[in-house]
């Protein structure tokens, strides 16, 4: 998992970087077109100058070329009527001559007349030249003032462009710079994962070989298993038909069991002999005779009627120890995981020992001083534990104690449930 996050990171790395080229890639381009852009406009307006400016010369040739022709023209006029001056002079002197001197000066009249008129179309083409002139002089300084312009302005323009395509260029230097190094670390860093993702992919395909080698000892496995499986089951169909025998030889076994306790009595009473309490003065022993269930008492302040004889199912001496009393009571321990009922409860006057047997003495330490309490809980746990393959139990324990016609819940830490009717909730 780490590995392929690591891979997907790389990977949008890359194509942040792919798409920073391509976007400096575009601005590069963007900035050759305007360039060209520019490049050719300023051609273009130089072309149109240098059209006009042709226009401008071809014109002012033209205008020469009709001012020369004027002059010529004016000096060829000035030639004319120094001729017809020198004629008109010679006339003069031979107009007395004759009658067609008159004639002649008629007609130097009509020359000097034309000679006025020329003169007049010669000034009024020189002062239309002038004019021309004057006008042409105004445009063409009017042009060249606008060309100057153009020019100043095609200048700063051209610089500014010069300026800005030298700070774009710069900015795509910049950012070449930074994206080859940018690069580089990328390629650094991809190098560095190529070498994890090689190193992941070589322990992959050790573990790959491993997994197929364990494979193939877990299918070796599973075929010995399944073997061992079928002979066990083979040897377990007797082991199964013998518990089945057993589990039915028990259920005989329980059943004469709770039969023989029956028989022996479902209600059983024993009596157990304190011992005289060391280091207390009690008076002499009542008993006069005490065999296996038959006891004789006397009591001397009743005369002829002092001996008095008890029989129950079993006598305890005051010698019996408190597994020897016990030994005669777990049968009905077992009775109980059987499914029977049984009740057990100690009956004595103060101080005969009734806690002694069913508790053990207050502080008891060793093992054979535990009363039935403690011995019946044990074999409980201990009978259901070993029926648990087959038995569900469930254990539960109450202790209540009957002084003064009051019973009283001895394991209850609430005070108004500690007398009975009470309510028990497990
Ligand atoms: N079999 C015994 N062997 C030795 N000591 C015994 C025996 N039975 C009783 N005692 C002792 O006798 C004393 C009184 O016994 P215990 O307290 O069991 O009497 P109790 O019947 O429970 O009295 P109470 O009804 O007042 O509670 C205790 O000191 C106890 O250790």
């Amino acid at each position: 998992m780490v590995f392929l996050k690591k891979a997907s990171k790389e990977e949008m790395e890359k194509y942040l970087m792919y798409g920073l080229q391509m976007k400096i890639q575009r601005v590069a381009c963007l900035l050759r077109k305007v360039s060209q852009e520019i490049e050719r406009r300023i051609s273009t307006q130089a072309e149109h100058l240098r059209t006009q400016s042709n226009l401008f010369k071809a014109r002012e040739e033209k205008y020469q070329s009709r001012i020369r022709v004027l002059e010529a023209i004016a000096s060829g006029n000035k030639e004319e009527s120094e001729i017809f001056a020198g004629k008109l002079q010679r006339l003069k002197v031979e107009k007395g001559k004759d009658e067609e001197k008159k004639e002649n000066e008629k007609k130097i009249i009509r020359l000097m007349k034309m000679l006025d008129d020329k003169n007049l179309v010669i000034l009024e083409l020189t002062q239309k030249l002038e004019a021309a002139k004057t006008q042409y002089e105004s445009q063409c300084s009017q042009l060249e003032k606008e060309a100057g312009d153009a020019k100043a302005e095609l200048r700063r323009k051209s610089q500014d462009y010069e300026h800005q395509s030298e700070e774009l260029r710069n900015e795509v230097k910049e950012l070449e710079t930074s994206s080859d190094s940018k690069y580089q670390e990328w390629n650094v860093k991809k190098n560095h994962l190529q070498a994890v993702i090689n190193f992941q992919f070589s322990s992959l395909q050790k573990l790959k070989l491993s997994w197929e080698s364990i494979r193939q000892d877990v299918v070796k496995e599973q075929t010995v298993y399944a073997e061992e499986c079928n002979r066990l089951g083979v040897n377990l169909k007797p082991l199964v038909h013998a518990s089945q025998n057993y589990q039915v030889i028990l259920a005989e076994n329980k059943k004469m069991f709770n039969e023989i306790l029956e028989l022996k009595g479902n209600i059983r009473v024993f009596c157990r002999i304190r011992p005289s309490l060391v280091g207390k003065k009690e008076t002499q022993s009542i008993i006069e005779d005490m065999g296996e269930t038959d006891l004789v008492v006397e009591n001397p302040s009743k005369g002829k009627d002092a001996l008095r004889s008890f029989k129950f199912n079993k006598i305890f001496g005051p010698a019996t120890t408190q597994g020897e009393v016990y030994s005669d009571i777990q049968p009905f321990v077992r009775s109980v995981l059987d499914g029977y009922n049984v009740c057990m409860f100690a009956y004595g006057q103060t101080g005969s020992g009734k806690t002694y047997t069913m508790t053990g003495p207050s502080g008891a330490t060793s093992e054979n001083l535990l009363g039935v309490n403690y011995r019946a809980l044990n074999d409980l746990f201990r009978i259901s534990t070993s029926r648990s393959s087959f038995t569900d139990y469930e254990i539960w324990v109450q202790m209540v104690e009957i002084y003064n016609e009051q019973v009283r819940d001895l394991l209850s830490t609430d005070d108004s449930q500690k007398r009975y009717p009470f309510i028990i909730s497990f």
